[in-house]
């Protein structure tokens, strides 16, 4: 069914955890890396506290939780990347941060035919491509937030990614993965971003002039649209400066004040409440 066994994902913040869980519980072989021993750590912790919730929510057996922990393997050295048949990057959403990342994939993964994959929500796929030396094997492999519970993936392939390259990525997250794929040209925000930040940005701004209270605004989404979560609350759970870098790239791209990030996004940035990660943002979470 497929050809890729061996998995590498680059940083275990909320989506690369969250993307290792996915691959791990679809039997594939997992090694994560972080930076540091300590983020290894936190990104083991987070990993290892998810499968328990799920064992004890009865959506995995122990037997299955204690397999899928056997499969995830953690390291500081990308080097170990050597043998993977595909590596998922999931750092921060920032473009010099990921060049260099792909500039170090390129030199390391030796499998001539090996996938290098980023989880990118924004930041043109070409891009990424054009710092390696196999632009036909790089492609945006886009998981939603939580990425365990979230059934979409987008699949984004770059001007330069083969059609091998494309079929071999969907034949994994829809076969292996059991995730739904649709397809996106690489433009900024690609589909779903592309949709859902402009709302968020018009949530932020209708918050700061005063129109109504955070609670408000929420309830009106969540109750009077039936969406899961408002949009104040669903910016916290992205991460702010998520959101503020995915809006920034857009409005690079295409120069529409929809995609300007307000003054108070940038503020919340720069005082470090991004949201759920850091315990607060437009919300507590003490
Ligand atoms: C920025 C980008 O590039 C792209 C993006 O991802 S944009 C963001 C996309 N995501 C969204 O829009 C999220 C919208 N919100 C939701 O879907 C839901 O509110 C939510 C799944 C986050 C939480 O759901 P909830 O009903 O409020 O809470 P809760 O009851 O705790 O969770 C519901 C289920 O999800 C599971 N879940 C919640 N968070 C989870 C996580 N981080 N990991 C694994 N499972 C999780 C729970 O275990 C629970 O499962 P069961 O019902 O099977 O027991
Ligand atoms: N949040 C979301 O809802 C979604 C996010 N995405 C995308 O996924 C990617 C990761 O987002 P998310 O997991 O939310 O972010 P987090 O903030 O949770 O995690 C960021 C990760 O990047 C690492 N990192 C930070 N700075 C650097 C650096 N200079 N060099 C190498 N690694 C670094 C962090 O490691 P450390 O802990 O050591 O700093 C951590 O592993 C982004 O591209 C984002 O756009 C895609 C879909 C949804």
């Amino acid at each position: 069914m497929t050809d890729i066994e061996r998995v590498g994902i680059v940083g275990c913040g909320q989506m690369g955890a969250g993307i290792a869980e996915v691959c791990a519980r679809s039997g594939l072989d997992v090694m994560v890396a972080e930076t540091t021993g300590e983020a290894l750590e936190i990104g083991r912790t987070r990993l290892h506290n998810s499968l328990s919730k799920a064992a004890e929510r009865g959506k995995i057996s122990e037997e299955e939780r204690d397999a899928t922990l056997a499969r995830l393997s953690f390291t500081t050295d990308l080097g170990e990347f050597a043998d993977r048949d595909l590596v998922i990057e999931a750092v921060v959403e920032n473009e010099q941060v990921k060049t260099e990342i792909f500039q170090i994939l390129d030199q390391v993964v030796t499998r001539p035919d090996a996938i290098l994959a980023s989880n990118t929500s924004s930041i043109p796929l070409v891009k990424l491509a054009v710092a390696t030396s196999r632009p036909d094997q790089v492609i945006g492999i886009h998981f939603f937030n939580p990425a365990p519970v979230q059934k979409l993936v987008e699949l984004i392939p770059a001007l330069t990614t083969s059609e091998g390259t494309i079929s071999r990525a969907q034949v994994l997250v829809e076969k292996v993965l059991g995730k739904h794929a649709i397809r996106a040209q690489d433009r900024s925000g690609f589909v779903v971003n592309a949709l859902l930040i402009p709302y968020l940005l018009s949530a932020i701004r209708m918050f700061e002039s005063g129109i109504a209270s955070r609670e408000d605004i929420d309830n009106g989404m969540e109750l009077g649209c039936a969406h899961p979560m408002g949009p104040l609350k669903l910016s916290d759970l992205i991460g702010l400066d998520t959101v503020a870098s995915v809006a920034d790239s857009m409005y690079d791209e295409y120069k529409e004040p929809l995609y300007a990030a307000p003054p108070l996004l940038q503020r919340m940035v720069d005082a470090g409440r991004l949201g759920r990660k850091t315990g607060s943002g437009f919300y507590s979470y003490a």
